[in-house]
């Protein structure tokens, strides 16, 4: 079932993995830079905690030094400049300490600052070449810029100001690094157990394992896919709300990747095909449940497309939860209908109600209703004429049904294999006279997928069931979870 459909949605899959792939790549190039980031970033936490914990015994009750620390910490987080702030033991360091935290307040008094660089006088650090290689075209400390080095840089100002001296920037940034390689998740976890700041915690998720991808980079997977997703009859308004889906879900954001790539692609894909094909979905069983017996339902649709085989499917579905039935035969206009429908009524020892052909359909809908309500019978399932939609009769009687015996659900019933044209009439069936909801027969021999994935989004009303061969037990609920398992499950083992 749906064959062609998964292998190209396989394919999306591996593009997009690749194009994924390419960009975590070059975040594990940086990985010693993202080292260094870090490491800075702990270490003015660190210094920040310190310098805390020390100005917190004179009484000064306000303007609290800790305060500032999570305001400067706060502002580090951000870019580049405050990943160099965050560097407080050189002097030129100091030096932009001060700048940068002149630049985000220009309040004079920066006597924290000053007091917290004071409180830890290191060494002055040697600078090592290495570093600043990693640090590469200057883009600095940029903890969530460095992996998206292709975007023109954003920030502007503080973080110029803080420019100057990179020399004292890499120098402050390898001592930082050497410092926090020992305890690195220890410092993390006093800083988030003794609730100073919160900060170490916040850096850290900046620079784990990630990867973006960028609109070029998905641009022709998307592009195969939308083709894919057409040549398999998935109607066009539903392939741009897939690409809309993915694209908004994998382009432009970084991604963590705490397992793997192809999970993120996988996760975005699922999401995208569940938002169109899971448009409008209820609960069946719990509708057959809850409503006041008899449960009228009427099925419609052209002829031959599986509609009075739905109706004795839907009883033998329906008589295994506990709910007797009744068939009502409301195609009086074909010659052979009433035998057709009686012999399925045999089979599942159900009653058929049918009156001489060229009768009044909502008539027999009326008498089957009588019928239930006399002998306790739960769900009336009333079959119609196959007709096409644009014909006028067909929907008068329709009409006339739902005036007289007012059914409690019409399924519109189609055949997968009809592609495009199942879409279209699921469409105009709806506009027509109002459905509410799909059955969609001979998904077993459909290898396109592409009603499928359309009616629900098209119609606005839910896919309820598929019909998925020709035995009485061939009917499936339709399920969005189990549908795009199912789109996306074996596409690994081929
Ligand atoms: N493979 C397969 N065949 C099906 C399925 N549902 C129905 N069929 C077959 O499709 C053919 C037409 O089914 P019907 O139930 O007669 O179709 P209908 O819409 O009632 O046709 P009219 O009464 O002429 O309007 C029959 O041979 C069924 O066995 C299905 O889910 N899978």
């Amino acid at each position: 079932m749906f064959d062609n459909l998964k292998e190209k949605l396989g394919s999306f899959r591996k593009d997009a993995e690749e194009a994924a792939e390419e960009n975590v790549e070059e975040v594990e190039d940086e990985e010693d830079l993202e080292d260094v980031d870090e490491a800075a970033v702990e270490a003015e936490a660190e210094a920040a905690d310190a310098e805390e914990a020390g100005a917190a015994e004179p009484e000064a009750p306000d303007t609290t030094p800790g305060d500032d620390a999570a305001e400067v910490a706060e502002t580090e987080a951000d870019g580049d400049l405050e990943a160099e702030a965050a560097a407080p033991d050189s002097g030129e360091a100091a030096a932009n300490a001060d700048a940068s935290s002149a630049a985000v307040e220009p309040e004079p008094e920066s006597a924290d600052t000053e007091a917290e660089l004071e409180s830890e006088p290191e060494p002055e650090p040697e600078p090592e070449p290495e570093t600043e290689s990693g640090s590469g075209s200057g883009s600095g400390l940029d903890l969530e810029g460095m992996i998206r080095d292709d975007e023109p840089e954003e920030s502007a100002g503080p973080a110029d100001a803080a420019e100057p001296d990179a020399e004292a920037d890499a120098a402050a940034e390898t001592e930082a690094a050497e410092a926090v390689e020992d305890d690195d998740t220890d410092t993390d976890d006093e800083a988030e157990s003794n609730g100073s700041t919160g900060f170490g915690r916040k850096a850290k998720s900046l620079v784990k394992g990630k990867f973006v991808i960028e609109e070029e980079d998905l641009e022709d997977p998307l592009h195969e896919l939308e083709l894919a997703l057409l040549s398999s009859d998935v109607e066009m308004g539903v392939v741009d709300e897939i690409l809309d889906n993915l694209r908004d879900e994998l382009i432009g954001e970084t991604r963590a990747f705490t397992t793997s790539t192809g999970d993120v692609i996988e996760e975005a894909l699922r999401d995208a095909i569940y938002d169109v094909i899971s448009v409008g979905q209820f609960d069946f069983n719990e509708r057959i449940a809850i409503e006041d017996k008899p449960v009228v339902i009427v099925f419609t649709g052209v002829n031959g497309v599986g509609k009075t085989t739905s109706i004795a499917k839907m009883s033998r579905y329906l008589e295994e939860r506990g709910y007797s039935t009744v068939m009502a035969n409301g195609d009086t206009y074909r010659a052979g209908a009433n035998e057709q429908i009686q012999e399925h009524a045999d089979a599942l020892d159900t009653k058929c109600i049918s009156h001489e052909q060229g009768g009044d359909p909502a008539a027999v809908l009326y008498d089957a209703v009588e019928y239930a309500e006399a002998n306790d019978i739960d769900v009336v399932l009333g079959d119609t004429a196959g007709r096409l939609h644009t014909d006028e009769g067909l929907m008068d009687q329709l009409a006339k049904i739902d005036r007289v015996v007012d059914p409690d659900m019409t399924l519109f019933v189609d055949e997968a294999v009809a592609g495009q044209d199942a879409v279209n009439r699921a469409r105009e069936f709806n506009e027509a006279a109002e459905i509410d909801g799909a059955v969609l027969t001979k998904a077993d021999a459909d290898s396109n997928g592409g009603a499928a994935i359309s009616v629900a989004h098209v119609t606005g009303k839910p896919i309820l069931f598929l019909g998925v061969g020709q035995g009485y037990d061939h009917l499936e609920r339709f399920d969005p979870d189990e549908m795009v398992d199912r789109l996306l499950e074996d596409e690994d083992e081929e």
